[in-house]
């Protein structure tokens, strides 16, 4: 095997396998402007302005309120803007369990949840169900910040985490216009750069709702802001209890700005990358009913988590992605596991009736040595209860399995088993075959491989 191609695979796979494929994860929702038609909420693709009001130090008694997206054309909007920048206060950070000012560290100010509220919501902008799919999330509001230029920023820091519960963190940038101020995170040597206000193009701090998501453990920095007030909510993530199915239709998630992306870009950038083409396969991490026809028919829309970002950056780069099961040879009785180079070769000398002229031209999975693919889109043989007698070879030839040659990232997760019951040779007993779900993504050859579609798809 080309040793390129081997370890182009294993760093793909040790990438995937590892936390990092959704370290970091994030999205832009534009906000529709106070005299926009979409303002009155009846677009979808815009989320309604809203308000942010505060109890001010500095104006006994009065009424402090702020509309975004802020328009910096407009005096009164400025005034409001000015006004919520005096009522805040230095924004410390903790250091050795103690909470500590220092300018040299950390220059922005912020107000205590405690002091104000604000009628956006992270949960209707569809940004929690996003976040839902790395575990399931509860966002809990913990502080508005301001970062102003000349010169707010925020050294390199982990977050305290606020309780056991708590897996990550959520930030908001509110639409406010600013340059700079980008934040940077990291996570082992990966690094992603969430850019909302830096340049032209890309500029959509003052009419978007921008958002990032990460891990706790992920070090994570401000960079200066050179103009304009970037204004943000943080969240705490916390795990809660199953969110059940999820959709699996995210909107507001990009899929380039998933650390993944640029390493599967870099991958098939690679000429001796699977210079032929052929097939990927990575093991689901999360467990699906794939095996009954009412299951099946949901994927990929309900993959989970990491599955779900997997899925979704190939499927935006342009490949054919699908969900198969993976019959598992080496757990289930019904195969001798001794057999199988045997069965493989084709030189199966047992007593179910394999079709030669298929069996010979399968080849075993790379990394693993007891793989059978089945389509799961067609439909899962259950054979009947009870029912008559067929062989493990006809019930799987009725389903149109096929054993190809798969690259596979990762290995199995044990016990991520979906069940096909059947009744099997003589007995009338009920056997069971133990499936994994598993990714397959079809990789075109080298020389057919355009650039990428930059196409930002989700399920
Ligand atoms: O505003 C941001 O982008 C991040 C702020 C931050 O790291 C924090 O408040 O801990
Ligand atoms: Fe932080």
């Amino acid at each position: 095997m080309n040793e390129h191609r081997t370890s182009i695979a294993e760093a793909l796979g040790a990438f995937v396998e590892s936390k990092s494929v959704t370290f970091a994860c994030g999205g832009t929702i534009a906000v529709a402007s106070s005299n926009d038609d979409a303002a009155d909420g009846t677009s979808s693709q815009l989320l309604r302005p809203f308000a942010l009001r505060w109890d001010s130090v500095t104006e006994d008694g009065e009424l402090s309120k702020l509309s975004f997206p802020v328009n910096m054309n407009d005096d009164i909007s400025n005034a409001n803007l000015l006004k919520l920048v005096k009522d805040c206060q230095p924004a410390s950070f903790g250091y050795k369990g103690a909470d500590v000012l220092d300018e040299s560290y950390r220059k922005a100010i912020k107000l205590d949840r405690s002091v104000f509220s604000i009628d956006f919501c992270p949960y209707e902008s569809g940004i929690v169900d996003t976040i839902a799919q790395m575990p399931a999330a509860q966002a809990e509001l913990y502080k508005l910040n301001i970062y102003a230029a000349p010169s707010g920023f925020f050294k390199a820091h982990v977050d305290t985490p606020r309780s056991n519960t708590q897996f990550g963190s959520l930030v908001v940038s509110l639409p406010c216009d600013y340059q700079g101020g980008q934040l940077i995170v990291r996570h082992a040597q990966h690094t992603v750069s969430f850019d909302w206000g830096a340049s032209t193009a890309n500029n959509t701090s003052a009419t978007a709702m921008n958002w990032a998501a990460f891990y706790s453990d992920c070090e994570h920095e401000v960079l200066g802001v050179t103009e304009g007030y970037r204004v943000t909510l943080t969240y705490n993530l916390y795990c809660a209890a199953g969110s059940g199915d999820l959709t699996g239709n995210s909107p507001a998630m990009d899929v380039k700005l998933l650390p993944l992306y640029a390493k599967v870009k870099e991958a098939l950038a690679q000429s001796d990358f699977l210079q032929y083409g052929g097939l990927l396969g990575v093991y689901c991490q999360h467990g699906y009913a794939h095996t009954t026809s009412e299951g099946a028919a949901k994927l990929p829309g309900i993959l989970k988590g990491s599955d779900m970002a997997i899925y979704s950056v190939f499927k935006g780069l342009g490949l054919e992605v699908s969900v198969k099961s993976v019959l598992d040879i080496l757990n289930n009785s019904l195969f001798d596991p001794s057999d199988y180079d045997d069965y493989m070769s084709g030189e199966d000398n047992s007593d179910g009736d394999i079709d030669e002229n298929t069996e010979t031209k399968l080849r075993k999975p790379r990394w693993w040595d007891g793989s059978y693919l089945k389509n799961i889109e067609g439909d899962v043989v259950v054979a009947e209860v009870g029912g008559y007698e067929e062989s493990v070879e006809e019930i799987l030839g009725v389903s149109g399995a096929r054993q190809s040659d798969v690259l596979w990232l990762t290995r199995p997760i044990h016990g991520n088993v979906g069940m096909v019951h059947l009744t099997y040779g003589n007995e009338a007993g009920i056997n069971c075959l133990y499936t994994h779900a598993a990714l397959i993504i079809e990789i075109p050859p080298a020389s057919r491989r355009t650039d990428s579609t930059d196409t930002t798809v989700m399920a």
